[in-house]
């Protein structure tokens, strides 16, 4: 790569040609997967990197996982910015004051450093472990009762959903808020991620269609609104009880994710952050948690049905390491020792990454493999692409635990050498990687040591995918469980 400019003349990554309007109203009409699969084959026609423009911006596209690997790790600090909000967004990330939208600066790293050392800190994330305990109990007493109800098969990614949802937000306002208001703000925040692909139109001629689609931005702030209204008195109360009770809060008492931001101040800005900072931020917490790992659930589990000889060894693996105990718990401190189910996990997030794509920007106008990557525009890289690759990977396509049975020490950051990349890479690489990983062990290992899964029958498990927010199963999985007992 060569990182300084040079006399010829340098332009950007090939890509089809422009047609200013036509095409980037083509672009904007087509869903996430159509979006994908053309740019599959652009990368076919082209190479790895491309380019695209959408609007009046330029946007490119990298499939490969060593030009992944040079951009983001070898030259992090230039591949690390975020694209500038646009108008939707901006209103979404309180003007870009979230983690995941800030620019790469002084406020970005302030905010992810609180959540890294507050939240996800080893001691922070075990001081959430009664949590995790009861909210997995719940959630297998709840399958039990749908499956003792009827004899149709379960729809489960509804009742996985709400668990790490439920998980989140207990972390976020550290108590547990009663069913009623859990349910309020799931259906805030779930009312605006359903119509975000609505709302995408107005981050493109805001002036226009602040005239013509005013219909539209109204919505948009009137579910803003409703999101502010069920959680500033959510925060406004955990601010008056630390008031009364200490800073410190009592001994037993978690400290959580609010709490944290009650006490940051923003060093550029010089203040405290306001309290429509903070609904932003909560959502994100919960946000970037919730269907990232239920829909990995969803697909590791499906996978665990429709190879029942897996299901079996992960059983298998975990009656030698946990035995038979009176209760029927695979405990955190007994996940270590399990490495065929963490090769599962790791099999399920290759073959099926939530996060297809991540976008980054760069700081400055950049020569990267003899290609100008301009400031101000988007780089994408292709995450789904990249761990199905069959220069990487023998056999992409089928799922196969056991590749990462060699490899115990296998490098999910991507550090080393990029393989593959479901949580990103470099230094905006999901910062909750760890919990992330904790949920999905915790969370398979005792669903499948308590429960048989499997197909109903005369079904099968169709391993289809749509690209809707996440990558997700076109038909959700639908199974019988029996006791194992
Ligand atoms: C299986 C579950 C998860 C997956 C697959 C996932 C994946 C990702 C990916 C691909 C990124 C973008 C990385 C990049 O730009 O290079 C990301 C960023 C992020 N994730 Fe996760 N994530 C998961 C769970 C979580 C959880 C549980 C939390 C918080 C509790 C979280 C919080 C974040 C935040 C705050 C960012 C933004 C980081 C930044 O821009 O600096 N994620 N995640």
């Amino acid at each position: 790569i060569l990182f300084s400019h040079h006399k010829k003349t340098i332009t950007i990554p090939p890509g089809p040609p422009h047609i200013p309007i036509i095409s980037s109203i083509l672009w904007l009409r087509k869903t996430f997967s159509e979006l994908e699969a053309v740019v599959k084959t652009l990368h076919a026609k082209y190479g790895p990197i491309i380019t695209l423009r959408i609007g009046t911006e330029r946007t490119i596209f990298i499939a490969d996982h060593s030009l992944a690997h040079q951009a983001l790790i070898q030259h992090g600090s230039l591949f690390s910015d975020r694209p500038k909000a646009r108008a939707a967004l901006k209103i979404l990330s309180s003007n870009q004051h979230n983690i995941s939208s800030a620019s790469y600066g002084v406020t970005w790293r302030t905010l992810r450093r609180n959540l890294a050392s507050e939240m996800l800190h080893p001691s922070s994330v075990k001081s959430f472990s009664r949590t995790r305990k009861w909210v997995v109990h719940t959630l297998l007493t709840r399958l039990k009762s749908d499956s003792s109800q009827s004899n149709n098969p379960i729809k489960v990614i509804h009742h996985f959903q709400y668990a790490m949802f439920y998980l989140l937000v207990f972390m976020c306002f550290g108590e547990r808020l009663d069913n009623g208001k859990v349910r309020d703000i799931e259906r805030v925040l779930r009312q605006m991620l359903l119509r975000f692909g609505r709302f995408n139109i107005l981050n493109f001629w805001p002036k226009v269609t602040m005239i013509l689609l005013h219909k539209r931005w109204e919505e948009l702030f009137r579910y803003r609104k409703e999101q502010e209204d069920v959680m500033v008195p959510i925060i406004r109360a955990r601010k008056q009880k630390r008031a009364k009770e200490g800073v410190g809060l009592n001994d037993g008492v978690v400290v959580s994710y609010v709490d944290t931001l009650l006490d940051l101040q923003l060093p550029e800005e010089k203040r405290e952050l306001s309290e429509e900072e903070m609904v932003t931020l909560c959502n994100e917490f919960m946000n970037a948690g919730t269907d990232t790992t239920s829909t990995a659930l969803q697909w590791i589990m499906a996978n665990l049905v429709k190879y029942p000889h897996m299901q079996e060894k992960v059983v298998e693996e975990i009656r030698e390491i946990v035995g038979e105990r009176e209760e029927r718990e695979v405990k955190e401190e007994d996940l270590h020792k399990l490495s065929y189910l963490k090769a599962v996990i790791l099999e399920g997030l290759r073959r099926h990454p939530p996060a297809h794509i991540v976008s980054h920007a760069v700081t400055e106008d950049v020569v990267f493999n003899d290609y100008l990557v301009p400031k101000n525009g988007t780089v994408n890289f292709m995450v789904a692409m990249i761990g199905l690759d069959p220069k990487v990977w023998e056999d992409p396509m089928a799922f196969k635990p056991e590749r990462f049975l060699n490899d115990e020490e296998f490098d999910i950051t991507g550090n080393k050498e990029i393989k593959m990349m479901p949580f990103g890479a470099g230094r905006r690489i999901c910062p909750a990687y760890n919990l992330a990983l904790l949920h999905l062990e915790y969370f398979v290992a005792n669903l499948v040591w308590n429960f048989k899964w499997r197909v109903p029958e005369g079904g099968d498990v169709d391993l289809s995918e749509i690209l809707e927010f996440s990558g997700v199963m076109k038909n959700a999985l639908q199974i019988h469980i029996s006791p194992r007992i």
